[in-house]
């Protein structure tokens, strides 16, 4: 984290064990993770090294079994399920590997949901913020089309569109460019640098240098502790090349 930057979530000591397995599965221990207000966070580690559950963890999609979390200096693991819901719905953002739209509804009706239901007294601003959103992540054109209608970097700016109408503080992405071509995973990472660089803070779970090359710092997991922590500095373009020579070469240090 750079020293600039003011904590936006912290995360104590943080353990997850699933009892649903005989014997109990213990998949995140002793996780400690600053990420400071506006950085861009990558999670990185080998598949099973409890990428997913620590970020289902850290954003209250699911309850720790130990330790603590806590959201611009709020502690979370402690709230309701009903007050989870409202700072999920409020302060978080969430896009996935898969886009979960409903078939029945166009692309900016999808997108309008959450934002509607965060503010659904003010049905005009929610409206605008998407039609402002749609604009600027190039899909203006395609919303009155239905979700099969668009291509999967479409949906996934979409996804993005969606994530941002209720203006939250951090945005959590768990391989948001897993199904997509080299083309596509570039539409949306260089629209995840966009959300970056208007100050969003953004915590990415990937396994492509090239999207992880996009972040201030990667974090590597390995067996559900954080082994490493890699600063970058700022993406640029012209820089990326050897920002993902740079992650291949600490990544393999690792048997990644
Ligand atoms: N609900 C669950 N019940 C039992 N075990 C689980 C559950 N969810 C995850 N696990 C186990 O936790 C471990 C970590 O899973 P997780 O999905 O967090 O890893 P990951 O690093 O995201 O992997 P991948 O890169 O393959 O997505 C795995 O061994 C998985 O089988």
């Amino acid at each position: 984290m750079s020293h600039t930057h003011n904590v936006i979530l912290e995360c104590t000591d943080l353990s997850k064990t699933f009892y649903s397995t005989e014997p109990p599965t213990d998949v995140l221990d002793g996780i400690d993770l600053t990420v400071g207000d506006g950085e861009f966070l990558v999670v990185m580690g080998a598949s099973g090294s409890g990428k997913s559950t620590m970020l289902y963890n850290i954003s209250g999609m699911d309850r720790p079994t130990g330790g603590r979390v806590a959201l611009g200096g709020k502690e979370i693991t402690s709230l309701t399920d009903a007050e989870m819901s409202r700072v999920r719905l409020t302060g978080m953002g969430f896009i996935f590997q898969q886009a979960y739209f409903l078939k029945n509804l166009n692309i900016q009706d999808n997108i309008l949901l959450p934002a509607l239901k965060a503010t659904p007294k003010d049905r005009t601003g929610a409206v605008k913020r998407v039609d402002d959103l749609m604009e600027r992540f190039g899909i203006a054109h395609i919303k009155r089309h239905g979700i099969t209608q668009i291509s999967g970097g479409q949906l996934q700016r979409a996804s993005i569109c969606r994530a941002l109408a209720t203006e939250p503080a951090i945005l959590f992405a768990d391989e948001p460019t897993g199904a997509l071509n080299s083309t596509m995973t570039a539409e949306v990472m260089d629209a995840l640098t966009s959300v970056h660089r208007a100050g969003t803070t953004i915590v990415l779970v990937t396994h492509d240098p090239a999207c992880a090359a996009r972040g201030d710092r990667v974090v590597y997991l390995r067996d559900g502790q954080i082994l490493d922590s890699h600063a970058m500095g700022a993406w640029t373009e012209e820089g990326a090349e050897r920002r993902e020579d740079d992650i291949f070469a600490w990544l393999a240090k690792k048997g990644f």
